[in-house]
């Protein structure tokens, strides 16, 4: 579905992502981690096309993508949430999640984009609150809203960057069933999390990433156990 090969970011004189490769099979959910400032964020937007890379290539399912811009990758499919909430307060619930309907691959208005956008809304949890204003949704609602928003146009692929973050437990656990939901539908996903919890209980398999670099690639309890992981994540002291 996803094909990475050899993708590096340089930002003036430091390398971001540094020749990094991985695939990602359909259906899959991988989790990709690493400390702050591995580059995580870089690669989902490399991905994305918010970033252009410096050098490498991203094949998303059979077609080069690396290069185009991001609206043209979220039409072939591919879906993402942002770090931080990306909501428009001025329009209602439902019209925020009919505005990527309205730019999406096979572009929906009128009756039908309602009828898509309060399936999305029932999918996440939001059933009944499109006519609210984005204003009353408290934290873990906005992130259902964010949710639906990616989910809409009916996507090949997810990419959620930290879409976790900031949550409660109680929260945590909503978010966790939401998104194991949308794997038991068979949704291929590429998570960047910090939760470990959350990694542990969605991502059979897990990407590292160290200073810019891939570090290990496996089944997430193996990768998790590993002396180098452990090392980039606590330092040499705690192997
Ligand atoms: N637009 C940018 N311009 C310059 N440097 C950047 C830019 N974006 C990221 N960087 C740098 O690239 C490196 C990787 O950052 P990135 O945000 O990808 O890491 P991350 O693994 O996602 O971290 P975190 O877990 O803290 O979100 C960091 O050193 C960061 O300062």
């Amino acid at each position: 579905m996803l094909k990475v090969v050899n993708l590096t970011k340089r930002f003036g004189g430091l390398v971001a992502v540094n020749g990094v490769d991985f695939d990602v099979e359909q259906g899959e959910v991988v989790g990709l981690l690493g400390p702050n400032g591995s580059g995580k964020s870089t690669v989902m937007n490399l991905i994305s096309g918010a970033l252009p890379r410096t050098l490498g290539e991203i094949d998303f399912d059979g077609q080069r993508i690396d290069g185009k811009p991001p609206h043209r990758i979220a039409k072939l499919g591919l879906s993402r949430t942002f770090q931080l909430v990306r909501l428009t307060p001025s329009l209602k619930i439902r019209d925020n999640v009919i505005l990527p309907l309205a730019f999406g691959a096979f572009p929906v208005f009128g009756s039908e984009a309602v009828k898509r956008a309060d399936a999305a809304l029932e999918q996440v949890g939001l059933a009944g609150r499109g006519d609210g204003p984005v204003q009353d949704l408290n934290y873990i609602d906005q992130k259902r809203l964010e949710l639906a928003r990616a989910i809409v146009t009916n996507p090949k692929m997810l990419l959620l960057d930290e879409w976790m973050a900031g949550l409660n437990p109680t929260e945590l656990r909503t978010a966790m069933d939401l998104i194991a939901g949308l794997r038991d539908s068979g949704m291929t996903i590429l998570l960047v999390e910090h939760i470990m919890e959350a990694v542990r209980a969605l991502c059979p398999r897990c990407i590292v990433m160290s200073a810019g670099t891939k570090i290990a690639d496996g089944p997430t309890e193996t990768v998790l156990a590993d002396a180098d992981v452990i090392e980039a994540y606590l330092g040499k002291a705690h192997v």
